[in-house]
């Protein structure tokens, strides 16, 4: 990345509550728009390729740049054996995801993560553990993560979770619309999870890795936020390929075409898989090059990751004192 990034004032306040734009509120189903969606899918490809090798951090804004990772990530736990004991460790670790005397030597004070990722279930102990915080709450919802249980009861099931404390739902949309090109029902689906939300954030998970092709992805994108998501997100963590290049560079073209046709922004969160600092890097410098630096702070951008935050520790340690030390010393819960 050539670009500037950051003075410790700025990097300072990159995790702290932004001047928030107004919510997208959604637009009325165009067709003409979804239908004349068209990816160069090699081109797609030779463009995400490229950037790894073309965009390499420079040393002494590498430490900034992990930073502004870190209060971007949705530190996550969605295991079937999570046990409140085990969020109230994520949740720890989510009020302090760097140990003080790293973050003293980095001549930062405070940062946080972006928010915290659990079932259901595990909002009551989440919401103990980060009182006072700040930290919002995110729920996966709507039968996560194949999104298959009866409508009434995902719609309920959103309610329960607003209604516990959590301050945004991650929902997972229907892939049979996508699959069999039913728009009208995944538009009217996103619509009915966005109402159900209230004020609560709705981040749109696409599962992109079902969708079958990445025509089918901007499709699917440009119809839940025009159906009222807040974000949209590449994937439950769940399905055999997760996040990628590829699906990211077009989702954010997507969000930049939205937002270029109706002034809303439209954030983005890829999720599953991403577990190093070099990608998380990656990532940033992508949003910035193709939605620019108004992209890249926690209100329009998260990384939905269990295990980014261990190794992110690992590198800014690395940064600090010249030599690794063993990741179990940076384990995230
Ligand atoms: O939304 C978050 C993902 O489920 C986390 O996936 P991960 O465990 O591969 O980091």
């Amino acid at each position: 990345m050539s670009t500037h990034v950051n003075t410790p004032t700025e990097l300072a306040q990159s995790h702290l509550p932004q001047v928030t734009d107004p919510r997208n509120p959604g637009m009325p189903l165009d067709m003409d728009w979804v239908r004349a969606v068209q990816v160069n899918t090699s081109a797609v490809e030779r463009r995400a390729a490229g950037l790894p090798a073309r965009r390499s951090v420079k040393k002494d804004h590498q430490a900034a740049w992990l930073l502004r990772a870190v209060s971007c990530i949705d530190l996550t736990t969605l295991s079937g054996d999570d046990t409140a004991r085990r969020v109230e460790r994520l949740c720890a670790k989510a009020r302090q995801p760097i140990a003080p005397a790293l973050l003293d030597a980095l001549g930062m004070s405070q940062i946080t993560v972006g928010a915290v990722c659990v079932y259901h279930e595990m909002i009551a102990p989440a919401k103990a553990a980060l009182q006072g915080t700040g930290i919002p709450i995110a729920a996966v919802s709507t039968g996560f993560p194949a999104g298959l249980s009866p409508f009434e009861l995902r719609l309920r099931e959103i309610e329960m979770s607003v209604a516990a404390g959590a301050a945004e739902i991650d929902i997972v949309i229907s892939r049979r619309h996508v699959l069999s090109g039913d728009w009208q029902a995944l538009y009217d689906e996103m619509r009915a999870f966005r109402a159900a939300c209230g004020d609560a954030h709705v981040k749109a998970i696409l599962a992109t890795g079902e969708l079958g092709s990445l025509r089918n992805v901007v499709r699917a994108s440009l119809i839940c936020m025009m159906a009222g998501a807040d974000f949209i997100k590449t994937s439950t963590g769940k399905e055999s390929v997760n996040a990628t290049l590829p699906v990211t560079l077009v989702m954010i073209r997507a969000i930049r075409d939205y937002f270029d046709r109706t002034g809303f922004r439209v954030g983005y969160k890829p999720a599953g898989g991403i577990s190093k600092a070099k990608d998380a890097l990656v990532y940033l410098a992508m949003m910035k090059e193709e939605l620019g630096d108004r992209w890249l702070q926690p209100d329009l951008f998260r990384f939905g990751a269990s295990s980014l935050l261990g190794d992110i520790e690992r590198q800014l340690d690395h940064h600090v004192s010249g030599s690794y030390s063993a990741s179990h010393r940076h384990a995230i819960s």
